[in-house]
């Protein structure tokens, strides 16, 4: 789930995008990158592998000149982890274009053979996002191909909707001319804009969320709809359009769940409260179906996990506390790129406190199990730490199916209530009662606020994908993606680079 962001300034804007991908850090930590665009039309890059605060040196933010610029954190979901896939991705023709990509396309391999035979396009590493850059760029020279009018972008755009199948939220920037932000035809992943006034005049910013807008005083005005596009000149201009044929609103209901920052205000629902939500309605269940449980008290697996929980122990009337400690200085472990990072990472990042557990019985309480490395090792260390039972709640309902638009389940092996049951998964995780949420309650906590939000993509749970995802591509991407199959990738593609300032 990679954080776009794209400003068009009065006054240098390195130092803001850099702001804006640090707030945007928890939606990938694998790389990052920002472009800028000085006043002579010249674009100044630096991307790498690394946190943010790790990719840019003093030296490289000096170099980072211009009023205009684009960045991109990166949790990859295509090709490989090498730098040379770092975002955002340029191409020279037409205008220069640079851009930044959240999510995944599905038919990625037949549009990369259509941009080579049909369109001479050579498409350089495995990057889905830098397939997605080309398909734009051809669209744009399927115009008049001269002059760049938001006509002429918008008409790029429909033609990115027809031919790209998956999920993006994109942000595009033309040398000297303006960024351009658009959303896929189902809306399923987010993007937001928002302007803030300076002395110099009305700055834009387009962004995955609305987070990245409030911290750097930008006032929101609202979420792209589904298809629709907004391009900002460099002027100030502003314009917007709906490019898509047939859009509907169907975004990823895990951004709710896990992914968006609890801060951010998607689709106008705020995320925070949704968890809240989710919390109640957890708390509700367990009263229905376990009227006389015996929870002494409920303990959060921090940090997602923490809002739910609070509103579970509220509903539940049971004590809270704050059992696991984490470490500030380890980052989120389900989007660290390997299953021997991820295990390792849980035990370094959650440490108990023996005193919350002994001889009690406690109810641990997660926003989502997914692969379980999170919940086998904690329940682990729940009982090392003395608990005389311990129990395990997930906001989420069981996570069963690949993810295709951006989040990295490639595999259904992989993930642990894969062809199990509730009670199988509770066995796995060596729990002594788990509990999940009711798909019907997850949307609920999250309609609620915004009760336009009729339909989401489910998919993990439901195995319903929202776009055609024909089964070739599910085996293509299990076969490719897989635990075992990425490392080996990594390790082949780890220099496949063309340009990049060191
Ligand atoms: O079943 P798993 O494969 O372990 O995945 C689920 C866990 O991963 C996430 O935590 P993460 O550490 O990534 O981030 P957080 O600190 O925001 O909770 C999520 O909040 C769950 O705790
Ligand atoms: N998580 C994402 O949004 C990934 C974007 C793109 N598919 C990549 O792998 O770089
Ligand atoms: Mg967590």
């Amino acid at each position: 789930m990679c954080g776009i962001v794209g400003i068009v300034g009065r006054s240098p804007v390195n130092q803001a995008l850099y702001d804006a991908l640090l707030v945007l850090q928890h939606r990938g930590q694998d790389a990052a990158g920002i472009v800028t665009c000085d006043e002579d039309g010249h674009l100044h890059l630096r991307k790498d592998n690394g946190l943010v605060r790790d990719v840019f040196t003093q030296q490289h933010m000096r170099s980072l000149t211009g009023n205009m610029g684009i960045g991109h954190v990166r949790y990859p979901t295509a090709g490989s982890s090498s730098s040379a896939e770092a975002q955002p991705f340029y191409v020279n023709s037409p205008h220069g274009i640079t851009l930044g990509h959240n999510g995944n396309l599905t038919n990625a391999a037949e549009l990369k053979r259509e941009l080579f035979l049909q369109d001479r396009r050579h498409i350089n590493t495995e990057s889905d996002s830098e397939i997605l850059l080309n398909i734009l760029a051809q669209e744009l020279i399927r115009q008049d191909g001269l002059s760049l009018t938001p006509e002429a972008l918008f008409r790029a755009v429909s033609g990115v909707h027809r031919r790209c199948q998956g999920a993006y939220g994109v942000v595009a920037m033309f040398c000297g001319r303006g960024i351009l932000g658009f959303r896929d035809p189902h809306g399923i992943r987010p993007v937001v804009y928002g302007r803030r006034e300076t002395e110099e005049g009305t700055e834009y910013m387009v962004a995955s969320e609305s987070v990245a807008l409030d911290t750097l005083g930008f006032e929101l005005v609202r979420d792209l709809a589904p298809g629709e596009a907004i391009y900002i000149e460099m002027d100030g201009t502003v314009h917007l359009q709906q490019c898509a044929d047939n859009p509907g609103l169907s975004p990823c209901i895990f951004e709710y769940v896990y992914f968006a920052r609890p801060d951010s205000v998607m689709d106008d629902v705020v995320v925070h409260r949704a968890r809240m939500r989710m919390g109640t309605r957890l708390g509700k269940k367990i009263l229905r179906e376990w009227p006389d449980h015996d929870i002494d008290v409920i303990i959060p697996i921090p940090d997602t996990g923490r809002t739910v929980a609070i509103e579970m122990a509220h509903e539940l009337n049971v004590k809270y506390r704050e059992g696991f400690i984490k470490n500030r200085y380890i980052g989120r472990t389900f989007i660290m790129p390997g299953q021997t990072q991820r295990r390792k990472s849980v035990r370094q990042k959650l440490n108990a406190i023996g005193l919350e557990f002994k001889g009690k019985n406690v109810l641990l309480v997660d926003d989502s199990i997914v692969r379980g490395t999170t919940s086998r090792e904690i329940v682990m260390m729940a009982r090392e730490a003395g608990a005389r039972k311990v129990y395990f709640a997930s906001a989420a309902p069981p996570v069963r199916y690949p993810n295709v638009y951006g989040i990295d389940m490639p595999a259904a092996q992989e993930l642990i209530a894969h062809g199990r049951t509730e009670e199988e998964v509770c066995a796995a995780i060596a729990a002594d009662r788990l509990i999940y949420q009711d798909l019907e309650d997850l949307m609920g906590a999250v309609r609620k606020g915004n009760p336009r939000l009729e339909r989401f993509d489910c998919s993990v749970f439901t195995g319903e994908y929202v776009t055609q995802v024909s089964p070739d591509y599910l085996t293509h991407l299990e076969q490719r993606r897989n635990d075992l199959a990425k490392h080996k990738k990594d390790r082949e593609y780890a220099n496949l680079d063309l340009h990049n300032n060191a």
